[in-house]
């Protein structure tokens, strides 16, 4: 046995296990237990609902309020992880940062979650502290202060709850008689109920990126850039590589550094940048995979969720290799059903390149993201309607 590295990973189930706590468990959360399940590591997976994406390949799982920090450190006491990775911004983040007191460990660390998951403590640490260029923006916690806000920064506006994501409670007002349904969305439409909203000016952009930043024991290592296609506050294409000039780039890589160097600990973190020319202008940041890079599944050799395992294990990460343009298309129904069925999966598959990824989520209420179809083409634009097509050709049953 050599003795060289110090990373050093058990049996699962056994006494000696390397335990990953996932504190959240849907499709992002899925890939990354799959990449832990690679090395053997136990992973115990926690979420609001049973039978989430991760949960069901997960070693076992658990249902709590994730808001609840009593429920959430009476999990984490219970199964005393290794390491504890955050999923989604819905977490008792607060809870997190005494638990790192205490000692344990939070991926990528308690701060950096405690930030990321409410757009306040991101935005003011980016734009305040750091000086990075990004919209102009207020919180505010009532309706007076809200429309002024929107009157001071001035339409059009976004509006987003503070503690939410893939667009929830996000609404754009671009002339006053939508400000009341923009409040009112923002209200009821977030992650963690009422409160706090953010009013950010809209800034226009010839288009926008995920950086994907990760750190690692043996440095910073950045992804090819990600393009991506949002509508409503949530990716509907994303694409990778995106065509940037050299400056655009080199100046996205330092803000991602700037930022992420801030937050700081192992794993990925997705750099969300609006580009206009030469221009970067922050936007926000995750401290864990992003959603619109579910394109690196297909793009990259070693995906985001595989470089988040390696990451976050201590575990060295020489190269990553980009595997020519490539993209992600997602499969977004909308209604009510416990009993979701997809068909035309012959279809979709039937063209070379192309791959599906079901979640296997138990319930669609409203509009909720179900899969993802994947592709490689010569072009981004081939990449791209050949993920659209596939997504086009599966039917989905309520
Ligand atoms: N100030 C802005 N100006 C212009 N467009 C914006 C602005 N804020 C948000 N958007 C658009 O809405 C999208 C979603 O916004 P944002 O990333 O803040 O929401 P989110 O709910 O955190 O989404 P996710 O969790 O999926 O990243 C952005 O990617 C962008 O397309
Ligand atoms: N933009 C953030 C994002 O994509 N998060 C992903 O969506 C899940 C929630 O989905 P749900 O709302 O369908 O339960 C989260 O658990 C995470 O995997
Ligand atoms: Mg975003």
């Amino acid at each position: 046995m050599n003795n060289v590295g110090k990373v050093t990973l058990g049996t699962p189930l056994k006494a000696n296990a390397y335990k990953v706590l996932l504190c959240g468990s849907g499709e992002l959360g899925k890939e990354v237990a799959i990449e832990l399940q690679r090395f053997g590591v136990e992973v115990i997976a926690a979420d609001r609902y049973a039978n989430a994406p991760a949960m069901q390949v997960a070693h076992r799982s658990h249902v709590i309020d994730m808001l609840d920090a009593k429920a959430l450190r009476n999990i984490i006491e219970l199964e005393e992880p290794d390491l504890i990775v955050p999923e989604i911004e819905a977490i008792a983040t607060a809870e997190l940062v005494k638990l790192e007191q205490e000692g344990y460990r939070v991926i990528p660390s308690a701060r950096a979650v405690d930030l990321t998951m409410n757009r306040e403590g991101i935005r003011r640490l980016a734009a305040e502290e750091l000086g990075l260029s990004a919209s102009p923006y207020r919180f505010v916690d009532t309706k007076e202060l809200f429309v002024d806000a929107v009157t001071t920064i001035g339409l059009p506006v976004v509006v987003k709850p503070v503690m939410s994501s893939s667009g929830k409670g996000q609404s754009t007002v671009t002339d006053e008689g939508q400000i009341d349904a923009a409040w009112e969305y923002a209200q009821t439409g977030g992650r963690a109920g009422k409160g706090r909203v953010i009013v950010e000016g809209f800034v226009t952009f010839d288009y926008e990126i995920t950086l994907l930043t990760v750190r690692h024991s043996g440095g910073v290592s950045f992804c090819e850039p990600i393009g991506h296609r949002q509508e409503g506050g949530d990716y509907r294409e994303s694409w990778q590589p995106q065509p940037m000039s050299a400056k655009a780039l080199e100046r996205s890589r330092e803000v991602a550094l700037k930022i992420t160097e801030n937050l700081g600990g192992y794993g990925v973190y997705g750099v969300e940048l609006f580009i206009h020319g030469d221009d970067v202008y922050f936007s926000e940041v995750s401290p864990r995979p992003h959603d619109t890079g579910l394109v690196t599944l297909v793009s990259q050799d070693l995906s985001e969720f595989a470089l988040h395992a390696r990451a976050i294990l201590g575990l060295p990460i020489p190269a990553i290799r980009q595997l020519g343009p490539s993209a992600s298309a997602v499969i977004l129904p909308e209604g009510d059903s416990s009993e979701v069925a997809f068909s035309g999966l012959e279809v979709a598959l039937s063209e070379q390149d192309v791959q599906l990824r079901l979640f296997g989520k138990p319930e669609l209420s409203g509009r909720r993201r179900m899969g993802v179809a994947l592709a490689k083409g010569v072009t981004i634009e081939q990449a791209k309607s050949k993920a659209v097509a596939a997504v086009a050709a599966i039917n989905v049953h309520l």
